[in-house]
């Protein structure tokens, strides 16, 4: 009887699959690198072959090195990149355009005009997004409105628009089967989270044929099976979740109150607000955490742009560093008497400051300013930008004890970004065994609806704790920073 799950975390940067066993363990992983393109000035795009042949390759890999043959698989989870808009046509299957992906700014003057005129309350009360051009809808828009030919072609519904997990689904399937889960559906600016479908007003408002959009299931449910041929039998999807709410379930955050970021490329926290969609008027986001059997369960959701990518940019860009660890070395040894703070903004401020023009800075360099400085600025950075989310958080929904924030993602392999992290909030910091909570929650939607998986309240007494970072700094130390942090963003945002 098969028993093993097949993970896809189709992320940003790379393509990985992981085929866990029936105690949800990791048996083998495949992961591999694909192309990014920067066409003009904050514009990003993938070939989304690319997406489709190294994810087909990192399934195949990972079902090698674990010994499995496909009949082993009982089922497959996805877990993707979020917003990353593809258009491709129904009858060839190929895209009319590259991926847009979730970074890219090129519809930030449409955005601008569409705030200016009136309509971002509408939008946020029906998808809980802001109007940014970090969602789908208008890049969906912009390819309708530049691609040569599109906008005909998806009247005449020759066209269908989806995000990353929807087109791997369409791939799998062999063009069987057009869905997307409730998680990617709203991020798209196009689904009223609320009422749960695509909505007409935003279809009109962004000028959408509804016959390019996909079905939208439960993030436990039935996506089809994958073409026999392309693993040797045809395997049931029954998982798909966008990843920072794969990683939510994962983390096992399945109660109100409960909290995980994650620490990648960018960060992005999430906080479970049970089946209340909780308005912010923080400018967070409102999203679906996850949807089972009909019944979504709502977050608020922090969106940092960048994280572990200014420790990337201090090895590549400054060539400071060889390897991301080095950071921590050089961190310790910094002059504790100098106060530098850096403001990464090099793709715009996410949340709370939704401001897509600013761009980074870093204040307080004097002539013995040097490498360590520039290694303490950069982890701390991350600390300042999960404090800004948190305090944006608590004016949105008054916990009843303390929030432990639940950690993930490649940065958290760094102890002393956490225990910066866990002083400057004031609260302690949990990283549990299994950091690959992304994967590890598409596996187990896959396997909640294969019936291998227990119900949540059981797989989360599995939740392993591997550190607890306690605050030791003291509140005025920790204030007199934080003020200095806001003192560097105000300035930027002037
Ligand atoms: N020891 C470390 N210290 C600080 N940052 C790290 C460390 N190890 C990895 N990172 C950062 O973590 C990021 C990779 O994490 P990962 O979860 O794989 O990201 P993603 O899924 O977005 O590609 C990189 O940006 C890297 O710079
Ligand atoms: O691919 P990641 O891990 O950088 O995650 C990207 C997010 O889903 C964007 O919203």
């Amino acid at each position: 009887m098969p028993d093993r799950i097949l993970a896809i975390d189709q992320g940003t940067t790379s393509s990985r699959a992981i085929l866990f066993d029936s105690a949800l363990k990791p048996v083998a992983a495949g992961q591999q690198e694909f192309r990014q393109f920067f066409p003009h000035s904050g514009w990003v795009e993938h070939d989304p072959e690319e997406i489709w042949s190294t994810t087909a390759a990192m399934c195949r890999s990972a079902l090698e090195r674990g010994g499995a043959a496909p009949g082993d698989v009982a089922a497959i989870g996805i877990t993707n990149q979020r917003e990353t808009t593809i258009v491709w046509n129904r009858k060839t299957g190929r895209a009319v355009h590259n991926a847009i992906v979730w970074q890219d700014r090129r519809t930030a003057a449409l955005c601008a005009r569409l705030k200016g005129d009136g309509h971002e309350a509408m939008v946020t009360a029906k998808t809980g997004l802001l109007l940014d051009p970090y969602f789908s809808g208008t890049k969906l828009g912009w390819v309708l409105e530049n691609v040569e030919g599109a906008r005909a072609a998806a009247e005449a519904g020759e066209l269908l628009f989806g995000t990353v997990d929807t087109y791997l689904i369409w791939r799998l399937t062999g063009g069987r089967v057009h869905a997307t889960d409730a998680t990617n559906a709203a991020r798209t600016m196009l689904y009223n989270i609320r009422e749960g479908r695509w909505d007409d007003d935003l279809l009109k408002l962004l000028n959408i044929p509804a016959g390019m959009l996909p079905e939208v299931k439960d993030s436990a449910g039935d996506f089809g099976e994958t073409r026999p041929d392309l693993f040797g039998r045809a395997i049931p999807i029954r998982g798909v979740a966008g990843d920072q709410q794969a990683a939510t379930v994962g983390q096992a955050c399945f109660m109100p109150g409960m909290m995980k970021s994650t620490y990648g490329t960018g960060c992005f926290a999430l906080l479970n607000t049970g089946a209340e969609a909780v308005a912010s008027s923080n400018r967070l986001l409102t999203t679906i955490a996850y949807q089972l059997d009909g019944e979504p369960t709502y977050a608020l959701e922090g969106s940092i742009f960048i994280a572990g990518a200014v420790v990337q940019w201090l090895r590549d860009g400054l060539k400071m560093i060889r390897e991301a660890g080095e950071t921590q070395t050089l961190a310790m040894r910094a002059d504790p008497d100098q106060r530098l703070y850096m403001v990464p903004a090099f793709t715009g401020l996410g949340a709370p400051w939704w401001a897509p023009d600013v761009r980074g800075a870093i204040f307080g360099i004097t002539r013995n300013t040097g490498p360590a400085e520039f290694a303490r600025a950069a982890l701390e950075s991350v600390a300042f930008q999960t404090q800004d989310l948190l305090e944006a958080m608590k004016g949105d929904w008054s916990a009843d004890g303390d929030t432990v924030l639940r950690v993930d993602g490649g940065m958290t392999a760094s102890d002393w970004t956490m225990q910066a992290l866990a002083d400057q909030l004031g609260a302690p910091v949990d990283r549990p065994v299994v950091t690959e909570t992304t994967a590890l929650g598409a596996a187990y939607l896959a396997g909640l609806r294969a019936g291998l998986c227990p119900a949540p309240e059981e797989f989360a007494k599995d939740w392993a704790l591997e550190r607890r970072f306690e605050p030791q700094m003291d509140v005025a130390e920790r204030a007199a920073r934080y003020a200095g942090w806001r003192d560097a963003v105000g300035r930027l945002l002037d």
